[in-house]
């Protein structure tokens, strides 16, 4: 037997709102999804904005309201939906009606993301994911010690693959570079708006590096993870360890110079940088190629010596040869039939096209093989449609 979902909510259109929006007990207790000692009310606009789904937190232990940070793009607000509790503490919402790039979210309510963002950010936090079907590839994260030739090879890889690569473009606080470009090498940020935006919960890392501050926003990976191209990051050490540790599924790649000699040679010789900012780099790049070589993080070393060689390398490792043909990765959304019934079986989720006049169709989405989570998109539901009866 199936088991039905936690609940559906149905016509949130006619006004009828189950109470969200309001910190007090919704009238409907069954709109609520019961997590450990948690209720998740999912509807209403999230801070007022009547673009997005709202999300709303009741603890039971201490009988609170709170208003969640809510990480990453959710849903447009819907007709109705139903949500399911899956395991790992996420939970899955089926909308209704929904156009196709729309219709299948998953809200990440206690994984370990989560949990480690709730510390960091000192308050309660959920996460938005949309449901995709296809097999992207794992975003790729590149460190490495300043000089060492990261840039370079992201730029020959993007260069050679443009539909199939996109540098998720990180904020910072340091002064552009003569030839950078705000918005395509860095988004050229303000203390102080930095720090509130990381306060609000707006990146997936960020870390301190030769005295400024450096972070990858969580919409950065989205808008390239949308498009549907393989997200690059270029990020330190310490970034890449909060990546490591986030539920993003990403490959680490770690550029070692040849010497220190020829690190201090290519960084005074590509002249971005004073005398004084080239020793912070050296100094720092000392403690940085331990940590990479040590922290197993970097389940891939590049050595940057004949810089043809290293980027064949890096195509290698990356699975790009010379036979294959290299595209981007089709994004594809899941159309759902306007009105329909879930029900839940071990990890297929049964959805059935109900009302008259139509084809009774129904669509089994298989969760076993879904990968990533937020931020960004949660790929590879595969999705089969029964024959209509
Ligand atoms: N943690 C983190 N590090 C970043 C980010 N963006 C860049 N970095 C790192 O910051 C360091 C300095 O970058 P940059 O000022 O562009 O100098 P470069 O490394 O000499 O090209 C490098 O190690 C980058 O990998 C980010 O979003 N997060
Ligand atoms: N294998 C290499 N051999 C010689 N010079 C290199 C090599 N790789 C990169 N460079 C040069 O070294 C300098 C630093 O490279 P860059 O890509 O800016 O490093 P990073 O992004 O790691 O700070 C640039 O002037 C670049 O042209």
């Amino acid at each position: 037997m199936g088991e039905a979902p936690a609940f559906f909510v149905d016509h949130l259109e006619n006004g009828y709102t189950n109470g969200f929006g309001v910190k007090s007990e919704p009238k409907n207790r069954d709109t609520s999804v019961l997590i450990g000692d948690r209720s998740f009310v999912i509807g209403g606009n999230h801070e007022g904005n009547p673009l997005f789904l709202g999300v709303q937190i009741h603890d039971k232990v201490t009988n609170k309201w709170s208003s969640p940070s809510v990480l990453g793009t959710g849903p447009k607000p819907c007709k109705g939906y139903s949500a399911i509790v899956l395991p790992k503490g996420r939970i899955l919402v089926i909308k209704k009606g929904s156009a196709s790039d729309d219709s299948i979210w998953f809200l990440e309510v206690d994984t370990p993301f989560i949990r480690e963002q709730k510390k960091l950010l000192g308050r309660e936090v959920v996460a938005w994911s949309k449901g995709v079907r296809g097999n992207a590839e794992k975003p790729i994260v590149i460190s490495g010690p300043s000089g060492v030739g990261k840039g370079t090879l992201i730029s020959m890889l993007m260069k050679e693959f443009p539909s199939m690569f996109g540098f998720s473009v990180s904020h910072t606080t340091r002064a552009p570079r003569c030839m950078e470009k705000n918005g395509v090498h860095y988004h050229f940020t303000d203390k102080t708006v930095m720090e509130k935006e990381i306060k609000d919960g707006k990146f997936l890392e960020f870390a301190s590096v030769h005295g400024n501050l450096y972070g990858t926003s969580i919409e950065s990976v989205e808008v390239v993870t949308d498009s549907g191209k393989r997200c690059i990051l270029d990020i330190d050490v310490q970034g890449a360890r909060s990546v490591k540790a986030s539920s993003l599924d990403a490959i680490f790649i770690f550029v070692c110079p040849p010497s220190m000699k020829e690190l201090e040679d290519r960084l005074r010789a590509r002249g971005t940088e004073t005398e004084e900012q080239i020793q912070k780099r050296l100094r720092n790049a000392d403690a940085e190629i331990k940590a990479g070589k040590s922290s197993g993080i970097f389940e891939h070393k590049l050595y940057n010596d004949n810089l043809e060689e290293c980027y064949k390398t890096l195509k290698n490792l990356l699975g790009i040869n010379d036979l294959a043909p290299v595209n981007g990765v089709e994004v594809e959304g899941i159309n759902l039939p306007k009105e329909h019934t879930v029900t839940k079986m071990d990890d297929k989720i049964l959805i059935q096209e109900t009302g008259e006049g139509t084809k009774n169709k129904m669509i089994v989405l298989d969760l076993s093989s879904i990968n990533g989570g937020a931020p960004g998109r949660t790929r590879g539901i595969v999705l089969d449609t029964v024959k209509s009866s």
